[in-house]
């Protein structure tokens, strides 16, 4: 392959950062790329490397002006979503990567993993990405450098980072601390080799050093895999920089609501992988008056602020968004943000028109498509047109309801945090917490079916503390600790208020209980009247739910308040179970388990009970 970054020869490294320039040149002598090339950000090279993609056939430039300069591409059929299994957090002591991750001894595996990478770029290109996440007008900014052999892996980091020379400059001038996240497809080009479209391998590592807040990645091209910046570094690497710095990293989106009294308050919302942050993140609300904007649809940093507020900032640039499901009619700001074009799509379908398509992009399905896989397609395939886990990368800025707060790097005051998940029974609609702690327990206590978004079975319902399961970078138990720790440094004036919420529960005919999306809207009014003290709710064993006069369903067809009655439903038998769930989860934290919450456990028993 001859490109225009031939020029970049291994270890001219344009950088008066030492620590970088050393940790590049050391790499390089490890993984014996055929060139280094260091990434500026610029259109120009962005133009380049996606060109080289579409010659390379990892990618197709769309031709239909509704996807104006964009781009979609199929991964490997065995590299479609992040491999939990193959997660690591590597701390010096077992003890604190603790119960929920795999652990492996940072000396052995670093070695293990110098075999991998010992040539494993050969025959490629070395990219050196500087990153940041969050502003880079922080005080203190997030800095990153990704090494990747993959073209893909820039592009894509350039819509979810800001990236390149701006960042380079700064942090070369403070000769500030980033972390070193390395990453390689893991197939190296012998002499003469041809390339296949996507570079990968079967044997994945996705592998963290908390003390060190380093990253290697082998194996895999896809998303989390391999976008350092997400993942691996905003919620496992910064979770463990949060607990040691006293904030908090979170797998939440920040969406800002806006009264018809025109008050605005700002909600994050933890909810599991493909289980409706970015669609709750750029909702449209159903009913009159009310106004959203939106701040981020995945990661949240929140620190206290000055008041002893929780404020919170996304550190990402872009939206890694799941494309089933996000459709005109359920989502159309993400749609509207999407044509705007400067989208990567991976894993979708592709139209006869030049552009993309997934199930439930709009009501009419196409006649004729070309499938993730390749193959042709029609609508009695009887198959998915798209993976369930494609995703488009689009810009944030291009999403119209950007809130402007999003640019602050003071972040915005959160005035209340839902946790939620995917179940199809025993959680109500929304419950308010009868206290923060009570909050925290159910926070600590979420589980969901799983998704698509990660390898494995679906369906399966599991316990996900704080949707942070994959994510916790340390011991789980020291994690609820570290909640509570934060809950004591915050102003009980200015204490979050916090709902459970439950898109997914299924009605007697298996249908969904609530229309959910656009509607979510209606629940999260009555969350801010909750607030407020306006709205009734009706006190149960497990929280507070609303009266099936106090959620608004006006103009909600065929939907009655005996329907928000069995919705928010709080039936005894299926929380007997739910307890016997959530007595094994607490049992595998032993003493760490913080009091307060075994205290709310025996609160929740004591009430099933009476
Ligand atoms: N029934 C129902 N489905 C929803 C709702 N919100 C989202 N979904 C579906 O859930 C799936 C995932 O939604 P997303 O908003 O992309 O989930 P996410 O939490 O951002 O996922 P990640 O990006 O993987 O972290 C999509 O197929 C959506 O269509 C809802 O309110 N009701
Ligand atoms: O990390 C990924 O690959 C995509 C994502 O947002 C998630 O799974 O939560
Ligand atoms: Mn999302």
């Amino acid at each position: 392959m001859s490109t225009s970054s031939d020029q970049n020869v291994i270890n001219a490294a344009p950088t008066t950062h030492a620590k970088l320039a050393a940790w590049v040149e050391e790499v390089a002598a490890l993984t014996k790329p055929d060139r280094v090339y260091w990434v500026d950000g610029s259109v120009e090279e962005n133009d380049r490397l996606t060109a080289e993609l579409v010659e390379a056939g990892t990618l197709v430039k769309l031709t239909d002006p509704n996807f104006p300069n964009s781009y979609a591409g199929a991964s490997d059929p065995k590299d479609v979503a992040r491999v939990e299994e193959r997660t690591f957090i590597c701390s010096k002591k077992e003890e604190d990567a603790g119960f929920t991750n795999n652990w492996e001894d940072p000396e052995k595996m670093k070695s293990m993993l110098n075999g991998l990478f010992d040539g494993s770029m050969r025959g490629r290109t070395m990219y050196v990405i500087p990153f940041v996440m969050g502003p880079l007008n922080a005080d203190e900014p997030a800095y990153g450098v990704e090494i990747s052999d993959s073209a893909y892996v820039v592009a894509s980091m350039r819509i979810m980072a800001k990236i390149g020379n701006e960042v380079l400059r700064k942090m070369e001038a403070e000769e500030a601390f980033f972390v070193p996240a390395l990453h390689s497809v893991g197939a190296p080009l012998e002499p003469g080799q041809e390339d296949v479209t996507w570079p990968c391998n079967e044997d994945k590592w996705i592998v963290h050093f908390p003390e060190e807040r380093a990253i290697m990645s082998y194996g895999s091209g896809y998303g989390g895999n391999a976008l350092l910046g997400k993942k691996c570094y905003s919620l496992r690497i910064a979770s463990v920089m949060a607990r040691d710095e006293g904030w908090l990293a979170e797998h939440m989106l920040i969406l800002k609501l806006i009264s018809p009294q025109n008050k605005a308050y700002h909600i994050a919302a933890a909810f599991p992988s493909a289980c409706g942050k970015t669609n709750l993140a750029l909702l449209d609300p159903t009913i009159e008056g009310w106004k959203t904007e939106t701040l981020g649809d995945d990661i949240n940093w929140m620190r206290i602020g000055k008041d002893g507020e929780l404020r919170g900032v996304n550190p990402e640039y872009g939206l890694f968004g799941v494309a089933p499901g996000t459709g005109w009619s359920t989502n159309p700001n993400a749609m509207r943000a999407i044509t705007k074009g400067n989208s990567i799509f991976t894993n979708v379908a592709l139209t006869d028109e030049g552009g993309v398509w997934w199930e439930g992009m709009t009501d009419e399905t196409p006649a004729h498509l070309i499938d993730w896989l390749g193959n042709d397609w029609t609508p009695e395939s009887g198959r998915p047109a798209a993976h369930p886990n494609s995703r488009f990368c689009t810009p944030i800025d291009q999403v119209d309801m950007l809130s402007e707060d999003y640019f602050s790097p003071n972040g915005v005051k959160i005035d209340a945090i839902l946790f939620g998940g995917r179940r199809k029974t025993t959680i109500p609609l929304v419950t308010e917490a009868r206290s923060w702690t009570n909050g925290i327990f159910m926070g600590s206590t979420l589980s969901s079916e799983t998704t698509a978004a990660a390898s494995g079975a679906t369906g399966v319902i599991r316990r996900d503390p704080m949707a942070m399961l994959p994510f916790i970078g340390y011991n789980a138990g020291d994690y609820l600790n570290h909640w509570d720790k934060i809950s004591a440094k915050l102003n009980p004036e200015q204490m979050p208020k916090i709902f459970l919420v439950n898109w997914f529960r299924r009605n007697a005919e298996g249908g969904f209980a609530w229309p959910g999306f656009g509607d979510n809207s209606r629940v999260l009014k009555w969350a801010i009247e909750r607030i407020e003290g306006t709205a009734d709710a009706k006190e149960t064993i497990i929280g507070n739910v609303p009266t099936g006069e106090a959620l608004d369903i006006s103009g909600l067809e065929n939907f009655t308040p005996a329907d928000v009655e069995a919705a928010v439903a709080v039936n005894k038998d299926e929380w007997a179970t739910e307890v016997e769930g959530i007595e094994e989860w607490y049992a595998n934290f032993g003493d760490a388990l913080p009091v307060s919450l075994r205290a709310e456990l025996d609160g929740l028993k004591a009430r099933l009970n009476a």
